[in-house]
């Protein structure tokens, strides 16, 4: 039976001790902070949760256009009773993910790990784990899976006090929401936690080093985002780079590389994050790394020592929990000897929880319009949607992209309230190779935003008649 040493229990980990102990192996997974990893306890899973109650003012909002009369500022936020929730749900997630790995055998160590010892030519691996108490155990394993993932990035100009400079874990220990709080970093993680807090009311002011929001996602979705942002009050600060952060007991101020500042109550820092791969043992163990200390791997997750893999966010491949999932599984799956198909990035389907979402799969716009695939394309607003105007819905669109020749789908972005949902057609669309007519044939629901991914296929077909 193959001896399999798992370090790091987050999506990448324990998918992966899923996947190996289906086909028998016996796994040890050893986690520091508890099964889920910091998907499921700081990351992901908790930012949703605080998203899905910031969510309700909006839905409070809107309700005066369909003619029922709500308060919005009447809405009391009982912030410790949403914090607590989050907390509540994460432990919960990770207690549901305990309970399936020890049903499918897998044994959990809590404890902080490294490899101890590799020796060239032979086919095991040792690790060491610090466990809890501050003993050390030592595993023997046939096959190891690295896959400890990433922190936040912190400027040593600017670090995190839990208090009035925050990086994103810390949000969820505030007693009382921020009057005015500026985040820095307009990635996926900003703009995100902007949204969420525009939501709750609190005056936001987001500064971007790009001239504008999400700058490594769809340009006009990002600004459909822009213009809901900007409508909702949010200051956006472009070309802005943070050069430090300074406190006093009331007050927290971002210094500008420009020499100008601006002043909030509360500073939050999302400029990324660092892989968890220092202290691994890695280079004594021969496993290249690259100059951000990212553990590089092939497409089936194999680092360059036989017998070692690699999977998640400590690759940065893609830093998605599904795509983070995927590789821990195809890790197994190979070192085990079963089939298995090499990593696929070009039809990963991810979202962004903003209000609208914006969703997207395949290539980009952005690729296609610098000309390294040929393809044909579409964009159709919602508000021609009769879905749409029942829910009183004026942003959002569908992109739809397929080869010039075939018709195959080949990527797609959809912006609307619920996208990350809306976004699976057309991800079955780009993973199965349909051609946009299957897809323009396919009976939607009326009325439903669906159908104008249905709606936005015919066009693109009908174009193809033109050809
Ligand atoms: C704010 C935020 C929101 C996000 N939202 C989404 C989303 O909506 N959808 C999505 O797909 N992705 C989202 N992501 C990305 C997602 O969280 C990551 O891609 C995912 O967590 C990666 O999983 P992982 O298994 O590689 O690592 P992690 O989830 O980071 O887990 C790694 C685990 O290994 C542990 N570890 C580290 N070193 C050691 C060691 N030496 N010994 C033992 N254990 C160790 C860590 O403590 C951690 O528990 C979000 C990220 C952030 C920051
Ligand atoms: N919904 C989701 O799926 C979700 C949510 C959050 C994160 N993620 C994943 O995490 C990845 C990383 O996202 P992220 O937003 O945490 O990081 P990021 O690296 O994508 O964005 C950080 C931003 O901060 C900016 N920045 C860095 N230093 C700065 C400074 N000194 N001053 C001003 N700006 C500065 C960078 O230019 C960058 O635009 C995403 O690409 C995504 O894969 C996913």
């Amino acid at each position: 039976m193959s001896r399999i040493v798992i370090i790091g229990g987050g999506p990448a980990g324990y998918e992966a001790a899923l996947a190996g102990a289906a086909y028998g192996a016996d796994i040890t997974m050893i986690d520091s902070d508890g099964p889920g990893g910091a998907c499921v306890l700081w990351d992901c899973v908790p930012s949703k949760t605080f998203i899905a109650s910031t969510g309700i003012r909006t839905d409070v909002r809107r309700a005066r256009d369909l003619g029922v009369q709500v308060q919005v500022d009447a809405s009391h936020i009982d912030l410790p009773r949403i914090h607590q929730r989050v907390k509540d749900l994460a432990f919960a997630q990770s207690a549901d993910i305990r309970a399936r790995l020890t049903t499918e055998g897998v044994k959990i160590v809590a404890g902080r790990a490294r490899l101890a010892q590799t020796q060239p030519g032979v086919g095991a691996h040792t690790v060491v784990a610090t466990l809890t108490d501050g003993s050390e155990q030592e595993f023997e394993g046939d096959v190891v899976l690295i896959s400890t993932g990433a922190s936040p990035r912190v400027l040593p100009t600017a670090v995190p006090d839990g208090e009035r400079i925050l990086n994103w874990r810390q949000l969820y220990d505030l007693e009382v929401l921020p009057e005015h709080l500026i985040i820095v970093g307009s990635g996926v993680t900003g703009a995100e936690f902007a949204h969420a807090y525009t939501e709750l009311g609190v005056q936001v002011t987001l500064v971007s080093s790009r001239d504008r929001v999400l700058p490594h996602e769809d340009e006009d979705a990002a600004l459909v985002l822009e213009d809901a942002f900007s409508e909702r009050g949010v200051t956006l600060i472009k070309h802005a780079r943070a050069d430090r952060v300074t406190r006093d007991e009331t007050s927290a101020t971002v210094h500008l590389a420009d020499g100008t500042t601006v002043t909030g109550s509360h500073v939050l820092m999302t400029v990324g994050s660092v892989p968890n791969t220092d202290g691994l043992g890695l280079d004594d163990a021969g496993v290249a790394t690259d100059r951000n200390g990212y553990v590089t791997v092939d497409r089936v997750s194999r680092t360059s020592v036989p017998g070692v893999y690699a999977a998640g966010d400590c690759t940065g491949l893609l830093p998605l929990a599904s795509v983070a999932a995927m590789q821990g599984r195809i890790a197994m799956y190979h070192s085990l000897g079963e089939g298995v198909s090499p990593l696929r990035l070009k039809t990963v389907a991810s979202a962004i929880f903003t209000r609208p979402e914006i969703a997207n799969v395949g290539v980009s716009q952005k690729a296609i319009d610098a000309g390294e695939y040929p393809a044909r394309t579409v964009m159709l607003p919602l508000k021609t949607n009769p879905r749409a105007k029942m829910s009183g819905l004026r942003r959002g669109f569908v992109k739809i992209f397929c080869r010039p020749a075939t018709g195959v789908v080949i990527g797609g972005v959809v912006v609307a309230p619920n996208a990350s949902e809306l976004i699976l057609p057309i991800a079955l669309a780009v993973e199965n190779k349909l051609q946009v007519s299957e897809v323009a044939n396919t009976f939607s629901v009326y009325p439903s935003l669906s159908g104008s991914i249905a709606e936005a296929a015919r066009q693109l077909v009908r174009h193809d008649d033109l050809d």
